[in-house]
């Protein structure tokens, strides 16, 4: 299993492009599903998320086709997808598969919506909660659907076609948005989303929606209004920037007193967490084409409580704890998204952090500098927080399982080596 080895304690200077967005390139695959002519994306992320939804994908019957450099090759720019669901061949996704990336499960409501059945495995993806589906269910019978679960699988069957209905969201959930809007697109009558989430990458689905011949009002608020259309056609559309990627580089730069220009990022994606970053210390421009993050000062603790968006994302919750572990002060971070998403506590104390954890907060009491120490990757999120961590302490510090990190960021080393960090991956 590959390691990462980081020597830290380089400052990190330059500029970081940043790749599409990998919670928005995976609902913008499913949503090839939901026509037979040519859906092409551009500005995708070369990731192994992406990689293995085009597998699951494929599966289904969908053509893909991958134009643009690979992993590893020199190229700035991501790749162009061009995504076929001509026919729909198998409406099973398969426990295998779909217990590898969560994502997947939202294959349930565009192969449902077009070919009156789907059979799909329960959910997989990182260990940092149960992460339910019960409203992504909800969302479906609420237009009609026929549920059954049966052996660990969601058998989903429609009559004739899906009726447009009133979807209230318990909860604000990403999935269950996704899987929702995919289902209302196709079905009879005007749907109205209420409590949506208003993630960008929900956004971005609506707007590519809208561009395959969609009928979607309300995008980017919490109430979705969708009049249903008989078929959807090919389109093209460019995947949103990475906002977590945005804000892990922003930390990066912020954690060794860098200076890092981040090309292609989006302010107004990332909302609650550049204020968290700004209140901290750090100094955030917003520059022609992109974003500056630079600190000459010193770290100030923050408090900061995850939240739907636009509130402070749970995908940068470690990366700020990570952060923290050298700020002045205590900082309280409170996780509520997700019951487990603290697995990266015990490995930054590896390094040297002091972090006291009661129930769902943890208390950062920063330290006035972290020490290199093997350490082992838990989850994508988690993994990338030892990563600034280690390009913070000084000496060696190596990244066990980092398949997680592989999962959601694009040529990662190669990224920071340009900064200036001492990043290298050993084979094995
Ligand atoms: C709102 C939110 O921050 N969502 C995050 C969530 O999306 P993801 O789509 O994975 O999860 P949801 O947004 O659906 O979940 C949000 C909350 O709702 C609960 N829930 C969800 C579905 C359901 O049927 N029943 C239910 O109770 C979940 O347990 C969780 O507490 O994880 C992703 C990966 O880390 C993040 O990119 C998303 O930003
Ligand atoms: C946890 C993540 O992904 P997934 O929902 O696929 O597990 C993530 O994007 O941080």
């Amino acid at each position: 299993m590959d390691r990462i080895r980081i020597v830290g304690g380089e400052r990190l200077t330059g500029t970081i492009r940043i790749s599409g967005a990998k919670n928005a390139a995976l609902p913008l695959m499913i949503a090839s599903l939901l026509t037979d002519e040519t859906l092409t994306l551009h500005g995708m992320p070369r990731l192994a998320d992406v990689a293995l939804l085009a597998r699951i994908l494929g599966n289904h019957g969908v053509d893909v086709t991958i134009a643009g450099k690979r992993a590893g090759q020199d190229s700035n720019d991501g790749q162009t997808y061009k995504l076929t669901a001509a026919e729909i061949v198998d409406t099973t996704a398969p426990y295998e598969m779909v217990a590898r990336m969560r994502a997947s499960f939202w294959v349930l409501a565009p192969i449902l919506a077009r070919c009156g059945e789907a059979k799909v495995s329960l959910p997989g993806g990182c260990a940092i909660g149960t992460r339910p589906v019960d409203l992504h269910l909800v969302a479906l019978e609420a237009l009609g659907a026929d549920i059954e679960l049966d052996a660990g699988y969601v058998i989903a069957k429609r009559p004739r076609a899906l009726k447009g209905a009133r979807i209230h969201l318990e909860k604000v959930s990403v999935g269950a948005t996704h899987n929702a809007l995919m289902a209302a697109v196709l079905a009879e009558g005007d749907t109205e989303i209420v409590n949506a989430a208003r993630e960008p990458e929900v956004g971005d689905l609506a707007a590519c929606l809208v561009a395959m011949g969609a009928k979607i009002e309300g995008i980017g608020t919490s109430t979705l209004q969708i009049q249903g259309v008989p078929s959807l056609h090919g389109a093209a559309h460019r995947v949103l920037p990475d906002r977590i990627e945005t804000g892990t580089y922003a930390m990066a730069a912020a954690i060794t007193g860098g200076d890092i220009f981040l090309e292609g990022a989006r302010a107004e994606l990332l909302q609650e967490a550049l204020v968290a970053l700004r209140s901290t210390g750090v100094e955030v421009y917003e520059e022609e084409g992109g974003l500056r993050v630079s600190r000459t000062g010193s770290l100030e603790a923050v408090s900061v409580e995850t939240q739907p968006f636009p509130g402070f994302p749970t995908d940068l919750q470690a990366q700020l704890m990570a952060l923290m572990c050298t700020a002045k002060g205590v900082s309280e971070v409170r996780e509520t998204i997700f019951e487990n998403r603290f697995m990266h506590v015990q490995e930054l104390a590896r390094l040297g952090a002091r972090i006291d954890l009661r129930g769902d907060t943890a208390l950062v009491h920063g330290v006035s500098g972290l020490r290199g120490a093997p350490v082992m990757a838990t989850d994508l999120r988690a993994s990338v927080s030892l990563i600034i961590a280690g390009l913070a302490a000084q000496g060696e510090t190596t990244i066990g399982r980092v398949y997680h990190l592989d999962r959601g960021f694009d040529r990662l080393e190669e990224k920071l080596r340009k900064c200036g960090a001492q990043i290298d991956r050993i084979a094995g």
